[in-house]
């Protein structure tokens, strides 16, 4: 299925980490006719204004990536939010989508919505087969039911809409804020701190031992726009690179980018969430699609584009 550069495509979060490394994929491939609004312009919590958007733009294709995301902490510490504000969101967006039978949609899970103790690599069909992390239950329940509402559509109005579960990503435009942050920001911004000052330790959360894959968000987008070219099945499809480091290996690579040469030390009173989620990406391999940046080069050049950001404030 071939997606016409001239389609009306509505990025939905196009100024987050995804939603802006999407509308970056899409502009380089010719689309010209894209849509998206901010939080402040749209909050699509609001059912009403989120239908009238959607009656006014009528998209050939909607991209869901707009979510309220965050790290381990604020997933923990604001499962209410992360519940509510998740699916409302999505609800609407879809109904909305739906409203003006939309031809194709892609919704965005992650791979939280697997269980805690899944095999690994996970595959797709692990879904609801058995206890999820308690540090995001509430957020991988609202994905849990953005899957669903997804196969509830193509079941019942025979739209092909289909989902796609990225493993944890990073990037320009990701959240460097200590508290909220995901891991690899978070150590970003926490070792060339540490570097800035001289810092003789440098701690990370947990024990350093979980393990995590790391797919560099313009690999992300690539994917989505190749998923939405070759991609039309209800069950979710999993995003990832297929290998995983541990948090103290992503630590010292992080510390080799940065100069840092002090000690890595760790809080095990912070939680380390699931052992481990690597995902098997066997479904996409088959279907052409193969990530393009390896993590090294991916954290150099972020870290690049942080310190681009930071200007004359380091
Ligand atoms: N980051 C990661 O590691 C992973 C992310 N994902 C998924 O990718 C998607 C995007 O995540 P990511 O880009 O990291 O998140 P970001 O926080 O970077 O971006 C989220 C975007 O959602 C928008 N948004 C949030 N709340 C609302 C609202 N009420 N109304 C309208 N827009 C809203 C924000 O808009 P604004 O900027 O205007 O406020 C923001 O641009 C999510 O579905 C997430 O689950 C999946 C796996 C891993
Ligand atoms: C993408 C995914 O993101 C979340 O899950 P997570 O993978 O556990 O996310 P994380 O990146 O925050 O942590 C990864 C690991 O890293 C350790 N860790 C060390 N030091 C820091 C640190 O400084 N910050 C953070 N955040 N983690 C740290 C941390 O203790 C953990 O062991 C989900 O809630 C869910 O929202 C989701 O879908």
């Amino acid at each position: 299925m071939t997606i016409d550069p001239r389609s009306v495509v509505y990025v939905a979060g196009h100024r987050g980490l995804v939603g802006s490394a999407v509308r970056r994929r899409l502009e380089a491939a010719g689309f010209s006719r894209l849509i998206g609004a901010t939080s402040a312009e749209l909050d699509l919590r609001d059912r009403d204004a989120t239908f009238a958007f959607l009656a006014e733009h009528r998209p050939d294709v909607v991209i869901d990536a707009a979510a309220r995301v965050g790290g381990i902490l604020a997933n923990r510490d604001h499962p209410t939010e992360f519940l509510s504000d998740n699916l409302r969101i999505q609800v609407n967006l879809m109904d909305a989508a739906l409203a003006v039978r939309t031809p194709r949609l892609l919704f965005l899970g992650s791979s939280c919505i697997y269980p805690k103790y899944a095999d690994q690599p996970i595959r797709e069909s692990s879904l609801l087969t058995g206890e999820l992390e308690p540090t995001n239950d509430a957020y991988a329940i609202a994905k849990i039911a953005g899957i669903m509402q997804v196969q509830a559509v193509r079941r019942q109005y025979g739209l092909p809409w289909i989902s796609a579960m990225p493993t944890n990503l990073y990037g320009p435009n990701d959240n460097f804020d200590p508290a909220s942050s995901h891991v690899l920001p978070a150590l970003i911004r926490r070792f060339h701190e540490a570097a800035s000052t001289d810092a003789a330790e440098v701690v990370l959360w947990g024990t350093g031992t979980p393990r995590r894959e790391f797919l560099h968000v313009d690999d992300l987008a690539d994917a989505c726009l190749h998923l939405l070219e070759h991609y039309d099945e209800p069950e979710p499809i999993n995003v990832g690179v297929g290998t995983d480091v541990t948090i103290r290996e992503l630590a010292e690579l992080v510390a080799r980018t940065i100069g840092y040469t002090g000690t890595i030390s760790t809080d095990p009173s912070k939680p380390d969430g699931t052992p481990r989620k690597l995902l098997d990406v066997s479904r996409l391999s088959a279907l052409g699609w193969k990530p393009g940046i390896d993590l090294a080069d991916g954290v150099a050049s972020t870290y690049a584009w942080y310190r681009g950001q930071l200007g004359g404030a380091e």
